[in-house]
């Protein structure tokens, strides 16, 4: 059994400053910790390299937070799955609830995005999850199952992580029963869709995930990791859940 993986999104922070404070408590961490969780770490754009530069030859990975779907062109302003990787990252996010609500993200936009990570040679982190009206309507799993079908590719080679948005940066994550349900739900989707395959793609839980609930949502049947925003900007509680991802393989 592998151990969950820890991914940590900071989302839009991180000035060179917070990056370096961050990275050092991580270093310290790995030097005293020779085998731990596979933790990743994804940063802003702007401190990809610098990041990359300080965990290289660790065992942390980068990620990144999106990527085009083009290659390379006349696209002002965005970064390629192959700039990514040629800076050293192993992993992208995709799809996250706030680029859907933010940047009016689809799922078939999201299904090219992944396609281009995949061709790029990243593994994708593709988030799915319902709102709080959908979770109350008790819609939640038409959305989700819709957000599987319509977001992953027909060659689908990534992680897919669970994040109901009413749980995100509330400090209150959703119930373990509710997560377990739907990351069930999520497997037999996609073992209908992937066969096999869908057996073995790691499905995470993200929804302020903190020292102190992480133990219980690692307990999780069939969970295979957390993705963390607000702990990850803190060193001695992101690496308490790095420590306690741990105890479970
Ligand atoms: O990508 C991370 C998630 O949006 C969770 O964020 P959070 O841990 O601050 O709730």
């Amino acid at each position: 059994m592998v151990k969950p993986v820890v991914i940590g999104n900071w989302k839009m922070n991180g000035l060179t400053k917070e990056a370096d404070h961050i990275v050092s408590s991580l270093l310290a961490y790995a030097e005293k910790h020779k085998d731990f969780a596979p933790t990743v770490i994804c940063p802003p754009f702007t401190q990809l390299y610098h990041v990359q530069k300080h965990i290289k030859d660790t065992p942390y990975a980068l990620g990144a937070q999106d990527c085009h779907v083009a290659e390379k062109g006349a696209h002002t302003g965005n970064i390629s799955a192959a700039m990514l990787k040629d800076v050293g990252a192993g992993y992208v996010i995709l799809g996250h609830s706030e680029r859907r609500s933010d940047h009016k993200e689809t799922d078939q936009l999201i299904k090219e995005k992944t396609i281009a990570a995949q061709k790029a040679g990243l593994l994708p982190v593709v988030c799915i999850g319902e709102t709080k009206e959908e979770r109350e309507s008790g819609k939640y799993k038409d959305v989700i199952a819709s957000q599987i079908k319509g977001s992953l590719p027909e060659n689908f080679n990534g992680l897919v992580a669970y994040e109901p948005v009413w749980a995100i940066g509330t400090g209150v994550s959703a119930k373990n029963e509710d997560i377990a349900e739907v990351i069930h739900f999520i497997r037999e989707k996609l073992v209908a869709q992937y066969g096999e395959n869908g057996k073995k793609t790691p499905i995470l839980y993200g929804g302020s995930v903190k020292p102190s609930n992480v133990k219980d949502i690692f307990a999780i049947s069939e969970l295979g990791g957390v993705l963390v925003g607000g702990v990850s900007l803190i060193p001695e509680d992101f690496l308490q859940l790095v420590t306690i991802a741990q105890d479970f393989a």
